[in-house]
């Protein structure tokens, strides 16, 4: 709430070394001062040696720059009093909050500026005041409407600092004029006068209810204040209130538990005062706690602890052992550091960020720093004007394989107008809305930076997380499978890796719904990639009598991935299971994580029956993709890996295909979901949304992109509104909600251009929702797969329509197909030659034989063609 008065200081303070403004006067936490250009750099100086212990006002009106006036207001001054023109030029700055600004203006003036800002939350100046009845009537005229006027005099006194204060002005007082002593000269204005000015209390004994809390704004008790008590706390700097027995009360006069003052406020409607203190002692409580609510709970309470161990560490306390061993606190912080950000459950967030906090406190406790220092940092970077842009620095960017100085965000073509903000989501309540951009001529390089897929670890690091849990499986089999998913699944009570089959049907027991589902959804999956299968070997006579020909065999022995992280997809189950069965592959093993309980979906046991799987590893990530690759004591080792899986699956399938010992090929990298919805003015803007949500659900690495082809403002405000509402009412808001922080929305003018970058992108979905559709896929060039017409979601094909799920992503379908019939057979060549057929393509072979100096190629044929001249006689 705004300052019951402001005290004014000349420019000299900027230059006193210590805490500059005299207690009382900062109690207060406010200050004014005029500056002029040979300030400036003082008085960012003096802002940087001052942050969070008061705010302060600046007139800036004599600076000739209004860069010099932003850097004021980026180092953390509170208020800017400013002329008509630096108005104007600050109201084009980005990022700058209007209500840090003060309008300077003169008294008796029908301002036409004063005018134009009605409405607005600028304040107002009104500066060396002569006639306080003219201002007086011009804040009757002016004032009630505005946020906040200030209003200096000429020759200030009791009397008209009052009459303003009263008329809800704040007046501004040379802080020479201001003495916490009530009963000093007539010239001087007793600040709890000024403080207590319009304040109100509704108690019949006239005192001020009062609210005494820590630096934190944690309620440390209720108490009551007088004029008198107030004094005397701004005369002391102790917490000084009035108690309604006992008249005075110095708190802790008798207990040691004394108050340091640190600031005194009113509350918004004048009729609370807050007390902020730093409580020394027991605590604020006659009982000896830190409050009269009891103990502190959560952070307080933990740097009690932590500030306590610091002083007198119980032997062999954890805490101390940090104190003392910096490497050690440092280990751990970057440790917590890096498993909060590999947590992805709402759990797993929470244990990792609170073990996370507990040893940055502890560094910070033992620097010296304290939650108080910290907030105070925040808040101060809280009013920057000119933002950071926020990129991971060189070596984290590195590790993450992402730009170090990406400039995405801040080039990408024009924004849109109804994007108002680049960043897209922040928090629960923020609205969940992606980037908006228009493509325009020439910013093709800048929109595919903004198409880039969110980083995906495939490198060293990752792979330094994988190849030790593959190298252990490989060498240590089965016990190895179990300690990982104790590990991982917390699944403690595993105690065999595989089920093989006959599978129990008391494993499989499924409601009939969702039997029936299944069972239709097998069908039509098994129809569309039976329907894949060549009927016969291929054949071609190339010349007479030399038959060429090309027969199809299953791969004997595949592992098929299922992935149970974030949710378990016993659909994928059946995608590549059925396919494996109508192929015919003679071996098939399921792998799946296993439950916390250490049981397996019944969904996946029973679609592993149907399409007769012979085990099922309950292993996931990469510990299951070495088991396939390698086997195990239990797990038969297979010939080819199918399946998706998040980026430790992604990489093992990588490693162990590079391993010719291993002689294993997966099918493609099919990483996290995607999709990518074209649309027009034809499309429905609910059917848009749901389509991208329906991606963005799968993991906070999905990524969803629309383009809109000539869609107006208010066609995207529609989908922009239909992706908020459908978004916050979704189980999985918290996953949708950073998905849609890396998804980007953009606007063409027409379809062959919408269709030119989605074959750039080359999504894993692609959704046309626009005229035509069926005549505008046949300009689809790359993609997993194409859901055409607004009868069409993407869910029909991740489930039951009969195409496949398991489809490339990141790109990848610019060179992979998704997995179908072809991805478990491989094709066997035959060459069948009649005597006539050697006759004829003879004379070729063992010319490009002699030419390659390779003497038996060219004998095996011609020692043929000796035995046929022999045979006919010639
Ligand atoms: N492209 C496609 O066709 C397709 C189809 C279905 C699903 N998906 C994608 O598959 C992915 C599935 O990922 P998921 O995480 O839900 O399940 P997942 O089964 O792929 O991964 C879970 C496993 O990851 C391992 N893991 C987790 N944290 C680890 C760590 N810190 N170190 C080492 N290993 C760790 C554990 O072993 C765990 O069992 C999603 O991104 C989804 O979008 C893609
Ligand atoms: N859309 C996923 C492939 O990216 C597959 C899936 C399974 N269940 C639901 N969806
Ligand atoms: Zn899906």
């Amino acid at each position: 709430m705004a300052p019951s008065f402001l005290p004014t200081f000349d420019s000299s303070i900027l230059s006193s070394p210590g805490r500059l403004i005299p207690a009382p006067l900062s109690y207060l936490g406010h200050a004014f001062v005029t500056i002029t250009p040979s300030d400036v750099d003082n008085a960012l100086r003096y802002l940087q040696r001052t942050v969070g212990l008061h705010a302060t006002c600046f007139d800036v009106s004599a600076l000739h720059l209004v860069d010099d006036i932003v850097s004021i207001l980026d180092s953390g001054a509170r208020k800017v009093v400013v002329s008509g023109s630096q108005l104007r030029e600050l109201e084009r700055v980005e990022n700058l909050d209007l209500d840090r600004v003060a309008l300077s203006v003169s008294p008796g003036m029908k301002n036409e500026m004063i005018d134009a800002i009605a409405g607005t939350s600028v304040d107002l100046y009104v500066h060396r005041i002569k006639d306080v009845e003219l201002v007086e009537a011009w804040l009757k005229e002016y004032g009630t409407d505005r946020p906040d006027v200030y209003v200096s005099f000429d020759t200030p006194s009791v009397e008209n600092a009052l009459r303003i204060a009263n008329l809800s002005g704040i007046p501004v007082i040379p802080a020479s004029q201001c003495t916490a002593d009530p009963v000093s000269e007539q010239q001087n204005i007793p600040i709890a006068t000024l403080l207590l000015a319009n304040a109100t209390t509704d108690r019949l004994d006239g005192l001020f209810t009062t609210i005494v809390t820590d630096e934190r704004g944690i309620a440390l008790g209720l108490v009551y204040s007088s004029h008198e008590s107030v004094n005397e706390s701004l005369r002391t700097g102790k917490g000084v209130y009035q108690s309604r027995k006992r008249g005075l009360w110095y708190k802790g006069e008798s207990s040691g538990d004394t108050q340091d003052i640190v600031a005194i406020n009113l509350d918004c409607d004048h009729d609370c005062l807050k007390f902020t203190v730093k409580q020394k002692g027991r605590g604020f409580c006659h009982l000896g706690t830190p409050t009269c609510f009891g103990s502190f709970q959560g952070l307080p309470k933990l740097q009690q602890t932590l500030q306590k161990r610091k002083s007198s560490a119980p032997l062999g306390s954890y805490t101390a052992r940090l104190f003392k061993d910096q490497q050690l606190l440092k280990a751990k912080i970057m440790e917590e550091a890096s498993e909060l950000c590999e947590a992805t459950t709402k759990e797993d967030v929470t244990f990792e960020a609170a073990d996370l906090l507990y040893f940055a406190l502890t560094k910070c406790v033992a620097t010296g720093v304290s939650l108080e220092d910290i907030e105070r940092n925040l808040d101060a970077k809280s009013t920057k004007v000119k933002r950071r842009k926020g990129d991971a620095k060189g070596s984290w960017a590195a590790q993450m394989g992402m730009p170090a100085d990406g400039k995405v965000q801040q080039e990408v073509g024009q924004p849109h107008p109804t994007s108002s903000s680049i960043k897209a989501s922040e928090g629960p309540g923020d609205r969940i809305k992606m980037r908006t951009f228009v493509v325009a001529d020439g910013n093709h390089t800048i929109i595919t930076k903004a198409l880039q897929r969110p980083s995906q670890r495939t490198s060293d690091k990752i792979m330094s997380i994988v190849r030790p849990i593959i190298d252990s499986v490989r060498h240590r089999g089965d016990a190895a499978l179990l300690e990982y998913a104790h590990k991982f699944e917390k699944a403690t009570s595993l105690a065999s890796p595989v089920l093989k089959a006959p599978f129990p049907k008391d494993l499989m027991q499924l409601s009939p719904e969702t039997k029936d589902a299944i069972d239709v959804s097998f069908e039509n999956i098994r129809k569309f990639h039976a329907a894949q299968m060549e009927p016969k070997p291929l054949s071609v006579t190339t010349m007479p009598g030399v038959e060429c020909a090309r027969m199809a065999r299953p791969i004997e022995k595949v592992g098929l991935y299922v992935p149970g992280g974030t949710a378990v997809l016993p659909s994928t189950a059946l995608m590549l299971g059925v396919p494996a069965m109508v192929a015919g592959c003679r071996n098939i093993v399921i792998a799946s994580p296993p439950r916390a309980d250490g049981s397996l979906t019944p969904e996946i046991v029973y679609i592993a029956e149907r399409v007769g799987a012979e085990t099922i590893v309950l292993a996931g990530g990469a510990q299951a993709v070495a088991a396939l690759a390698y086997g195990t004591e239990s797990v038969s080792k297979v010939d080819k890996i199918l399946g998706p899986g998040n980026q430790f699956v992604t990489a093992a399938k990588m490693l162990v295909s590079n391993d010719t010992s291993a002689c294993v090929s997966i099918d493609m990298p099919a990483g996290p979901s995607e999709v990518l919805v074209v649309a027009d003015e034809t499309a429905n803007p609910a059917f848009v949304a749901a389509d991208l949500l329906s991606q963005a659900e799968h993991g906070v690495d999905s990524q969803v992109v629309l383009i809109g082809v000539g869609l107006g403002d208010g066609q995207l405000r529609a989908i922009e509104d239909e992706l908020h509402s459908q978004a916050s009412a979704l189980p999985r808001v918290d996953i949708v909600r950073q998905a849609i922080d890396h998804s980007v929305t953009l606007v063409v003018d027409g379809v062959a251009e919408a269709m030119d970058l989605s074959n750039r992108y080359a999504p894993e979905h692609l959704i046309l929702q626009v005229r035509d559709a069926q005549d505008v896929a046949e300009l689809v060039q790359n993609a997993g797969s194409v859901f055409v017409g607004p009868w069409t979601p993407e869910s029909v094909g991740d489930y039951s329509a009969g195409v496949n799920h398991s489809l490339p992503t990141y790109g990848y379908a610019r060179q992979y197909s998704g997995v179908n019939l072809g991805s478990y057979v491989k094709h066997i060549t035959s060459s069948n030659l009649t005597a006539e057929g050697l006759r004829n393509l003879g004379g070729a072979v063992m010319q490009l034989a002699k030419v390659e100096e390779l003497e038996a190629h060219r004998r095996a044929v011609s020692i043929r063609l000796a035995e046929l001249d022999r045979l006919s006689g010639t």
